[in-house]
């Protein structure tokens, strides 16, 4: 029978072709094992009994309703880092728009008529001019992978880089230049900055990060970047500070009617991570995730489960997700016992409140599934059986 993976949105060919002649794959797939996803909204879908895992070719999981599927245990991934670069050069951009008045004098020039148009430009441009980056104080709020790569490029082309973020990893810290400055509070950053950046995660903490209070800290004149969501700025408060030229720029890639049709603000359609490069790199990690977790039950890039990669040395794997609570291996153990079956390798992590074992073995007993699935916290139970070429 064929493994079956839907694809919510068009998924790079480049990825897709990574799955072998066992998978069914495409937009009209139902029941189906996995769900390949971009930007879709999968709060509403109606997941089927058989869906083991989601990935989100992409970094955003604010489509997906994460927790629920930890309930249901569908394990949700993302491409961590895959789009990184696309959205960086797309911010550099914003941050060129933003300053120079270039998009309002191609406008401009393209209204100019008759044989003097060079004279015309030559009388006229003065009404377009902007402050140059270099030497600016720019803001970059979230340090992870665009963060990180915005804020190294911005030393590059001159700018005092400050940089907040309480949870940054080791990881993007080891990345970053040593010349962004450390603001240990986002308020420094508000105050300080005469460009701010955002590159946080929709959440509950930074919805409306930037909103009235936030902007009254801000410098007059400021300017706003915002690639990463929507919802992180707040709309009213963001049109009122233009109006009053409190904010001097905002460049959004995640715009609204109203705010396309307001004075200094720039809207891109969400073009962040379209290059072919991006869609090419989040497609093969999002597939390649998704393989190994339904073949080898290896979980990398969860947003929801913890990261166990496990080489596979025995005939049978039984992957099982748990609630993370006390004696759990215990009852594990003692079912596999039972049923004479021998652990050869036994591996558990936990993340939050859910948990995930591989237990590796060379002997299958019937109905090992099941009874592993009757135990009080087990959420889903399977086992895989080596598939040899
Ligand atoms: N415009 C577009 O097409 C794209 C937009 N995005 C958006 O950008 C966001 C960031 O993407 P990545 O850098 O790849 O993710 P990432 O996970 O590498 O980095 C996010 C960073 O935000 C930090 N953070 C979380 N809460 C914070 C807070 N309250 N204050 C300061 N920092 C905080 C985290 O510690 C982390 O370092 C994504 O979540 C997504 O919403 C991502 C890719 C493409
Ligand atoms: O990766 C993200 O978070 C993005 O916002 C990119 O969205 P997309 O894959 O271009 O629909």
């Amino acid at each position: 029978m064929a493994i079956k993976v839907k694809t919510v949105n068009k998924i790079s060919e480049k990825g897709l072709q990574l799955f072998d002649e066992r998978y069914e794959v495409g937009e009209n797939v139902e029941n189906e094992d996995a769900i390949l996803v971009r930007s879709a909204k999968l709060h509403d879908y109606d997941f089927p009994e058989n869906l083991k895992a989601i990935a989100r070719a992409g970094a955003g999981t604010n489509n997906i309703p994460v927790e629920e599927c930890a309930k249901k245990g569908i394990v949700v991934f993302n491409t961590p880092g895959a789009n990184a670069n696309a959205v960086k050069e797309l911010v550099l951009c914003a941050l060129f728009l933003s300053s120079r008045r270039v998009l309002e004098g191609i406008e401009w020039a393209k209204s100019l008529k008759g044989d003097d148009y060079a004279k015309q430009v030559e009388a006229g441009k003065k009404a377009f001019v902007g402050p140059e980056i270099d030497g600016k104080k720019l803001g970059v709020i979230g340090l992870g992978a665009i963060g990180v790569a915005v804020a190294n490029a911005a030393v590059k082309l001159g700018m005092e880089v400050h940089g907040y973020d309480p949870y940054i990893s080791v990881n993007a810290a080891w990345g970053m230049s040593k010349w962004v400055r450390k603001a240990s509070t986002v308020e420094e950053i508000f105050k300080e900055c005469d460009y701010i950046t955002i590159h946080v995660p929709s959440t509950p903490e930074t919805q409306g990060m930037i909103d009235e209070k936030a902007i009254n800290l801000m410098k007059s004149g400021v300017h706003i970047l915002n690639f990463a969501r929507g919802d992180l700025v707040n709309e009213e408060d963001m049109i009122d500070a233009l109006r009053k030229n409190k904010v001097a720029r905002y460049i959004t890639d995640f715009g609204s009617e109203k705010l396309a049709n307001t004075e200094n603000v720039v809207v891109m359609p969400h073009l962040g991570a379209s290059t072919p490069e991006s869609e090419e790199n989040c497609a093969t990690m999002a597939v390649d995730e998704i393989r190994e977790f339904l073949e080898n039950g290896n979980i990398k890039h969860s947003v929801n489960f913890p990261s166990v990669v496990e080489p596979r040395t025995t005939t049978y794997r039984l992957c099982i997700i748990h609630k993370n609570i006390p004696n759990m291996l215990a009852k594990f153990a003692g079912t596999i016992a039972k049923k004479d079956m021998n652990i050869e390798n036994m591996v558990n992590k936990a993340k939050g409140d859910y948990a995930y074992t591989i237990i590796d073995t060379n002997d299958l007993s019937e109905d090992i599934t099941k009874a592993i699935e009757k135990q009080e916290g087990v959420i889903k139970a399977r086992i895989i059986a080596k598939v040899v070429f």
